[in-house]
């Protein structure tokens, strides 16, 4: 039987939505659905904003960054009179099944729907963060740690001419899996992440110890430190001083900040994105509900919405790696 299937994007873009609205579309079609697009994220279904998707839409949409459909944070979604009323708009509209490609805080207010929209619900994870649990990355996140790297390679270049050090700030909210990757990926020579974060005292110790044992072996070169957004009390600005007064000059922070959310989906992004807009295509009708589909072992998987936001630990081989790469790097 025919059915009504709409999407929507919300919170955080992420490079990668487009492709996963592109499969999504392609395997309604595929099924003898109708495809719709929520706009706006959440407002679009109090404001009953939506357009129709085609195969036209779609058309060299896989390699776009940002969302056709426009992203949103919406603060009536979380009063119950706002949930209500995008639930009847959605049965006013005939649609039997919704799927959110978001972050966890979308899946919190899509399972808010629920109590009140007796249609599908299922959730796609897409958010930089890579802070939801039961998929072991989300859509947006590879492409975020390529921009973080190379952003970083750019400033290893100035740093090195200078001799200096830099502080850099990467995106995550309250999650260091990006932060890591970035670091890692880019030879950062020390990361600060909250889930390692002891206190301001211990991480300065540890940063100068590093700087001085660094420059007693190679002379006066380069220290970069990736710190997580939201870790450091007070920010970047906070460290420098700080490390300023410790008598470690010519410090510079910078703030990589929302660069990190654009650009064309790497490779990695655009599979993601396809397997898993395909996947939840291929649920709608089943008694799959309230699930978020999300891939482990490069395997399609569901999840109930309500367990997404568990927490989600850092992969144990690069905390590993951390250590002896780079944050402990030299004995001391
Ligand atoms: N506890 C909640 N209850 C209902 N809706 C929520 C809740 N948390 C978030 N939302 C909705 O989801 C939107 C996106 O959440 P947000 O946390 O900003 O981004 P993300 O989904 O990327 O984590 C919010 O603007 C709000 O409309
Ligand atoms: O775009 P805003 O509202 O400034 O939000 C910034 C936040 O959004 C993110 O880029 C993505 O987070 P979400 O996917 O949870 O929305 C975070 O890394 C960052 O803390």
């Amino acid at each position: 039987m025919s059915k009504r299937v709409a999407v929507l994007t919300s919170g955080g873009d992420a490079p990668g939505m487009n492709a996963c609205i592109r499969a999504i579309v392609i395997a309604c079609q595929k099924s003898g659905y109708e495809p719709i697009g929520y706009l706006h994220g959440y407002n679009g279904l109090l404001n009953q904003e939506f357009v129709s998707l085609s195969l036209d839409s779609t058309h060299n949409l896989i390699q776009q960054g940002g969302t056709i459909l426009h992203s949103a944070r919406c603060k009536e979604f979380t009063e119950e009179a706002g949930v209500k009323k995008a639930a009847a708009n959605l049965v006013e509209a005939g649609i039997d099944a919704l799927l959110v490609i978001g972050g966890d805080g979308s899946f919190k207010g899509a399972t808010y729907l629920s109590d009140y929209f007796h249609g599908q619900i299922i959730g796609i994870p897409g958010t930089i963060d890579n802070d939801i649990a039961g998929t072991d990355a989300t859509i947006g996140y590879y492409t975020a740690i390529d921009t973080a790297m190379s952003s970083i390679d750019k400033v290893r270049d100035t740093a090195d001419a200078f001799e200096r050090i830099f502080l850099v700030e990467v995106m995550g909210r309250h999650a260091g899996f990006l932060a890591l990757n970035a670091a890692l990926s880019s030879a950062a020579d020390y990361v600060i992440l909250p889930e390692h974060f002891e206190s301001t005292d211990a991480e300065l110790k540890n940063i100068i110890t590093q700087i001085h044992a660094q420059r007693r072996l190679k002379g006066s070169v380069s220290f970069i430190v990736v710190v997580a957004e939201n870790v450091w009390p007070k920010g970047l600005p906070a460290l420098t001083e700080a490390l300023n007064e410790a008598g470690i000059t010519d410090v510079r922070p910078l703030t990589l900040g929302h660069v990190q959310r654009g650009g064309a989906p790497v490779s990695s992004d655009r599979l993601l994105a396809t397997t898993l807009g395909e996947f939840a295509v291929s649920l709608v009708g089943t008694s799959s509900n309230n699930v978020m589909v999300g891939e482990v072992n490069s395997h399609p998987v569901t999840v109930p919405l309500d367990k997404t936001s568990d927490s989600k630990p850092l992969n144990s081989a690069q905390v590993a790696l951390m250590k002896t790469i780079m944050n402990e790097r030299y004995d001391c």
